[in-house]
Order: structure tokens, then C-alpha cells, then sequence
């Protein structure tokens, strides 16, 4: 967890010296720098902290320094020391969106009282950022992850709590269960959001290219270099890396991206200068990672790293019951995808599309709704069709009926009271539909 933190800057080290004391004295953590460009690296959208910067110094000084940092986050209060009588230069700064001023000489107890009540400030605008984030995404997603079954219930439940928090988080699933679909509402319900989110596919990085691809270059690194580049991991600054397929990446590549999770810094190809970085990583993988670290495939200190929060997405087959929510929802995006009128499947497609298996997951479902929008066969449609015809309508009504019930009870454990809530139906009438049904409580059909 980050820690709120004074980034003190001043080109006069003895006075930097005796200020740091005094701050440090009255209990707040201070990292001293003795330019503005210095301390600009430090500071990033969500910076935990807040700057006390000399206003005239060499180079940058205190008032550009106040402009760059309000690019980078407008709320991070900058608190300016000005000469004595600087009157004009101390009104200028504070029009220009200073948190406060400091007139040298000043007393130690004046410049602690500012400095608590600017990182109080800074601890509240960040508090309410993630709020509103948490709060604006809140039905979002519902919407993303559809599904009563309880293991997307309890999917949507761990994602909300760890979203906010800038813990890294490893993704598991089957291949298109949703893991990229999980990690954009990650990063989109924390307080990165309005940062990049940088997706690496590790599965498919070019082999001669991946260092400079990931971490950047200066000038003349290697031949061709012409200009220096930055790499995703600088992109990402402030925001989210998502590391798809983790496992698929080079052993040799994951010792240098354990040391960058680690202590946060990337030194790019040609250079010795380390830059940090703010990055929550998330990671996706379709297969076991212990299973690969046995084989000697993973790093286990990689893997140690990344799970410590694991977030498991399950597959169809394990909540079949979300099957026809999902698909409807699916149909109302391709619908607006291919802007087609909306579709309202007739019921027994719907049970055929629920009785179908859908080992591509979800991204198999997407592409039936979406041949199904697009007036294209579905597999597996026609045939569930046949099995319809011959049928009377009464017949089918009550196929459709059965399938609805079996799912709610299923959805619901075997508790009885929410099925019959939920179905809009009299406890009674409930008991004699399982019995014409020949439903048990924890049957899904019989
Ligand atoms: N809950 C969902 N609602 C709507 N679309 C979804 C949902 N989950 C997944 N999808 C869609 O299914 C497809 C596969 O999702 P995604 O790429 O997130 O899966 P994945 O688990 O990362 O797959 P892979 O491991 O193969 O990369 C995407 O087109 C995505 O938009």
C-alpha cells in the first residue's frame, strides 16, 4: 500500500536538510529532491501525496513545476515557498492553482499545519475518486458479468472488493470464459480509470523485439534505434498493464518482469537511469500455473508474486443456468453491433441453446448470438428444432416451462422461497409444477 508522502524540492541542500527535519520531526515522511525534474518522475495521476517546492530555483522552477504537476493530476496540492515579500510571485501561484504558499522565514509548527492539512485534503480527494468510481461502475457490472449463478455472484462480489484496492490480481479460466472482460472491469472500477489500461499479449510478442517493445529504448540502444521509445510499461503509467497468457511468456523474460513488479522501475534498453513506475499489474492465464511451474515452465517466485489475489472465472459448463441471460444479452449486443432491430428468440431456441455445451465459452455463445442476429444457422439450432416438431404447442409450452423452473432451482440451491418469488408463482402451484415436472429441490432436470 502506498504511503501518503512530501516530495520536498529545493536546489539549497542545507535548507532542504533542516526542512526535511522539521517535517520528519512532526511525524510525516519526506523524500527530499533537489530539482523539479526530479520530482516530476515521481508524481503520477493518483500520487499518494503532495510537493513543497522552493518557487525560484535553476533550471525548472517552482511555477512550472506547480503547471506540469496539474497536467498530471490536477488535485495534487503544491505548497510553494516564496522569498520574503515575493507578494506578486505568491498571488500568481495561488491563481494558478497553488494549494498554499509559505513565506521564508517561516516556523517549523506554520509549515507542518499546512503540510497536514494539504495531505488531509490530498487523502480525501483520493478517498472520493474511488468512491465514485466504485459507485458510477456499480450496475456496469451487472451488465458485463450477467449471471445469477452463484459462482458469478461470488465472482462479482471479490471483483468489486479488490478493484479499488491496487493490489495485482491473477486471472484464471478456461479459454474465453470473460478473464480480459474481468480485467478491463478491474481497472475500470478503481481509481485508475481514467488511466491507460495496456494489454500485452505474451503469447504473441516478437522474440527479438520484446524488450524494447516492454520497456522502452534511448536513442542508439541498437542499431535502427533512431529515436528513443517508450515501451508499454511507460505508457501505462498511472493505469493498468494486463498480461495476457502469462504462462506463454519466456522464462528468461519473466526474471525481468518479477524485478519490475518488484521494485516498481524500468530502466529502458541503453540506459542506466531507472524510472518508476505506479502500474497495477493483472495477469490472465488459461492454464494452471503450479501445473506449469512443476514442469519447469514458470518461475514459482513469478507465480508467488502474482497470486495473491486469484480471481477465477468459471467456465460454461459449471453455470449452465447463466446460459440463456447471457445469450439475451448477447443478442442485444450484437443487435447493436450490426444495427438489426432486437431479437426476442422464440423459447425453444432458447432451450436449445441452454441444453447445447459451449466449450469455446462464452466467446462460442458470442458468436452464435451473433450468427443468430445476422439471420445465419446456429449449430446445434436445427436439430433441437426437429426434436420440437410433432410437438404440440402445449407440449412445448411445457418443456419450456420445465426448463424454466429447473434452472431457477438449480440458480437457487433447492431453497424453495426465492424460485417461487422469483417465478412470480404461489408456493402451492410451485409444488405441484416439480411434481408434474418430476423436479427435485437440487435438480437441475431430471
Ligand atoms: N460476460 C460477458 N458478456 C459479454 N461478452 C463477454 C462476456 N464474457 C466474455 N465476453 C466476450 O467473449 C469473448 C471472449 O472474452 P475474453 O477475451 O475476455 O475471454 P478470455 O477468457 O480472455 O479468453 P482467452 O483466454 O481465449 O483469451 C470476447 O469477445 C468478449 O467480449
Amino acid at each position: 500500500m502506498k504511503q501518503p508522502c512530501v516530495l520536498l524540492i529545493d536546489d539549497e541542500e542545507d535548507i532542504l536538510r533542516s526542512i526535511r527535519q522539521a517535517l520528519e520531526l512532526a511525524g510525516f515522511k519526506v523524500r527530499e529532491l533537489t530539482s523539479a525534474d526530479a520530482a516530476l518522475d515521481l508524481v503520477t495521476p493518483g500520487f499518494p501525496g503532495i510537493i513543497v517546492s522552493d518557487i525560484r530555483m535553476p533550471g525548472m522552477d517552482g511555477m512550472t513545476l506547480l503547471t506540469r504537476v496539474r497536467d498530471i493530476d490536477a488535485d495534487v496540492p503544491v505548497i510553494l515557498v516564496t522569498g520574503h515579500g515575493d507578494v506578486q510571485l505568491a498571488v500568481r501561484a495561488m491563481r494558478e492553482g497553488a494549494y498554499d504558499f509559505i513565506e521564508k522565514p517561516f516556523s517549523a509548527q506554520h509549515l507542518a499545519d499546512v503540510v497536514a492539512r494539504a495531505l488531509d485534503r490530498r487523502s480525501l480527494v483520493l478517498e472520493n475518486r474511488l468512491l465514485r468510481a466504485a459507485a458510477g461502475k456499480r450496475d456496469d457490472l451487472e451488465t458485463r458479468l450477467p449471471g445469477r449463478s452463484q459462482a458469478m455472484i461470488d465472482l462479482r462480489h471479490r471483483l468489486r472488493a479488490v478493484a479499488g484496492t491496487d493490489a495485482d490480481v491473477l486471472i484464471v479460466g478456461e479459454t474465453g470464459v470473460g478473464k480480459e472482460v474481468v480485467a478491463r472491469a478491474l481497472h475500470d472500477n478503481s481509481g485508475r480509470a481514467d488511466r491507460p489500461f495496456v494489454v500485452i499479449n505474451c503469447a504473441a510478442l516478437p522474440a527479438n523485439l520484446i524488450e524494447s517493445e516492454l520497456f522502452g529504448h534511448e536513442a542508439g540502444a541498437f542499431p535502427g534505434a533512431i529515436r528513443a521509445r517508450y515501451g508499454k510499461f511507460e505508457h501505462a503509467r498511472g493505469g493498468t498493464i494486463l498480461l495476457d497468457e502469462i504462462g506463454q511468456m519466456p522464462l528468461d523474460l519473466q526474471a525481468r518482469l518479477l524485478r519490475v513488479i518488484e521494485d516498481r522501475v524500468i530502466v529502458r534498453l541503453g540506459s542506466n537511469e531507472p524510472i518508476p513506475l505506479d502500474i497495477r499489474f493483472i495477469a490472465t492465464s488459461k492454464v494452471e500455473l503450479e501445473e506449469e511451474v512443476a514442469a519447469g515452465r514458470f518461475r514459482a517466485d513469478l507465480l508467488y508474486r502474482l497470486n495473491v489475489v486469484t480471481l477465477r472465472v468459471p467456465p460454461l459448463a459449471a453455470r449452465r443456468e447463466d446460459v440463456p441471460i447471457l445469450f439475451l444479452q448477447l443478442l442485444r449486443e450484437a443487435a447493436g453491433r450490426y444495427r438489426r432491430e432486437p431479437v426476442d428468440p422464440p423459447p425453444h431456441v432458447i432451450e436449445a441453446i441452454a441444453r447445447r455445451d459451449w466449450p469455446g465459452n462464452v466467446r462460442e455463445l458470442r458468436n452464435a448470438a451473433d450468427r443468430y442476429v445476422l439471420g445465419l444457422g446456429v449449430d446445434g439450432l436445427d436439430a433441437a428444432a426437429e426434436e420440437q416438431t410433432g410437438l404440440t404447442l402445449a407440449e412445448r409450452m411445457a418443456r419450456y416451462e420445465k426448463s424454466i423452473i429447473a434452472s431457477a432451482l438449480q440458480a437457487h440451491g433447492g431453497a424453495l422461497k426465492p424460485v417461487y418469488e422469483e417465478l412470480g408463482i404461489s408456493r402451492k402451484t410451485l409444488y405441484e409444477k416439480m411434481q408434474r415436472y418430476r423436479l427435485g429441490r437440487r435438480d437441475a432436470a431430471e
